[in-house]
């Protein structure tokens, strides 16, 4: 990329302390009327995007990602709030403003690349400078800077037609990114390719994202690609933001049983406290005092556990100090880095755990199955719950 192409830094930006926010959104909300039937595609949602940010939408199919999105990049009209983009409201209901979408230098990718068939890459790529009138000597310049970033150059003549979806993508990339929007929309831009192009694309559009520096909303269902590219993870539960963090954030401390479910927490079981401990639902005694002694009898919580973080062992009478459950060995079966990953009935609930070295147990056979305080995430009233700190 030559020097002179300064992407994703706009002229006017909202500049809030010492953090540059390159796009808000403010109390927005979408609903759908057709067929008299109402959907709440959107639901007050604040967000806050700053400059150079990486920010990773997540949630499951029909959460409203892709409206959040056509929202943002002016295809779809909010029904309440405002969107500010480099300081510029570009939307908002009162007063009523709704700047056109090539007005609002946003860049956008979709997942099935939108390229123009009958025209060859440095046209697909030149197009929006065309549209915007940038002379042909300047348009060239981007074009081939742009093509170069994205290791596409050698492909100026062909026609889409004549590329594979990984190469596609990288154009409909450079196409974005050629006019320097203050805002890159990405829309699932690597759900078409095969896996192991999905994951070198993940780490492409990283190295372009630290050389170029621009801003970028990308959207997905995949907790691996969010959980690996965002600086931030914005996690969508039914047209609202149910948890915003950085990644290490959202993995660690899913806010809810909604979060760790979409996070892949996949160990899970309610437990009631009687007795100054935890009793599960067939009255299985656990360990888990510690926890179990903040709760009034009879409280019921959530248990959440990853799979990393459980020991198989011998059975032992249940300790205060870790938490600690029985279960039966249904299987194991041999995984990645030859760990064995352990299959457990758990009070009737599929549990999983890995473990290095042999098999020391039958299936069939009761284990203990225990986990540290620290480690375990405990949902009340749908809500994370913290130990307080003594
Ligand atoms: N034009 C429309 N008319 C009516 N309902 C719509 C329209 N567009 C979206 N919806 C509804 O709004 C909700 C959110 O849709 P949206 O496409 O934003 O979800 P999504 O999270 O992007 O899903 P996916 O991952 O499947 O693309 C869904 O219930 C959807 O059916």
């Amino acid at each position: 990329m030559t020097e002179t192409m300064t992407l994703g830094l706009p002229g006017e930006r909202e500049v809030d302390g010492d953090r540059t926010i390159s796009a808000s959104m403010t109390g927005l909300g979408k609903t759908f009327v057709s067929k008299g039937r109402s959907v709440d595609a959107l639901s007050d949602v604040d967000l806050e995007i700053e400059q150079g940010e990486y920010v990773v939408v997540l949630g499951p199919s029909g959460c409203g990602k892709s409206t959040l999105l056509r929202c943002v990049a002016g295809l779809e009209a909010p029904t309440t709030g405002r969107i500010q983009l480099a300081g510029k409201t570009v939307f908002s209901v009162q007063p009523q403003i709704d700047i056109r979408p090539n007005d609002r230098k946003v860049g956008m990718v979709f997942q099935n690349y939108a390229l123009w068939p009958h025209l060859n890459v440095e046209r697909n790529v030149a197009y929006p400078l065309r549209m915007r009138k940038v002379a042909k000597e300047d348009r060239r310049t981007k074009v081939t800077a742009v093509l170069e970033a994205v290791e596409c150059l050698h492909l100026a003549k062909r026609l889409p037609a004549e590329l594979s979806g990984g190469q596609q993508q990288r154009v409909a990339l450079a196409r974005a990114l050629v006019y320097e929007p203050s805002l890159l929309l990405l829309d699932e831009p690597l759900s078409n390719l095969d896996a192991l192009l999905r994951i070198s694309l993940r780490s492409e559009l990283l190295r372009l994202h630290r050389e170029l520096g621009f801003t970028a909303v990308h959207i997905t269902h995949d907790q691996e690609e969010a959980l690996e590219m965002g600086d931030r993870v914005v996690l969508m539960r039914e047209g609202r933001i149910e948890q915003v963090g950085t990644p290490e954030e959202v993995y660690s401390r899913p806010v809810s049983p909604y979060a760790a479910d979409f996070l892949g927490v996949r160990n899970r079981l309610d437990v009631t406290v009687r007795g100054g401990e935890f009793v599960s639902a067939l009255g299985l005694r656990m360990g888990g005092q510690q926890i179990a002694s903040h709760h009034p009898e009879g409280t019921t919580l959530r248990l959440f556990v990853r799979s990393n973080s459980v020991r198989v062992g011998t059975l032992q009478d249940p300790s205060g100090s870790h938490i600690s459950v029985a279960g039966t060995l249904v299987q194991t079966t041999l995984s990645e880095g030859g760990r064995r990953k352990y299959v457990l009935d758990v009070d009737g609930a599929t549990w999983f755990a890995f473990r290095e070295g042999p098999v020391s147990f039958q299936p069939g056979e009761r284990v203990e199955l225990s986990v540290e305080v620290r480690d375990a995430l405990i949902y009340l009233d749908g809500k994370l719950w913290t130990m307080p700190s003594t």
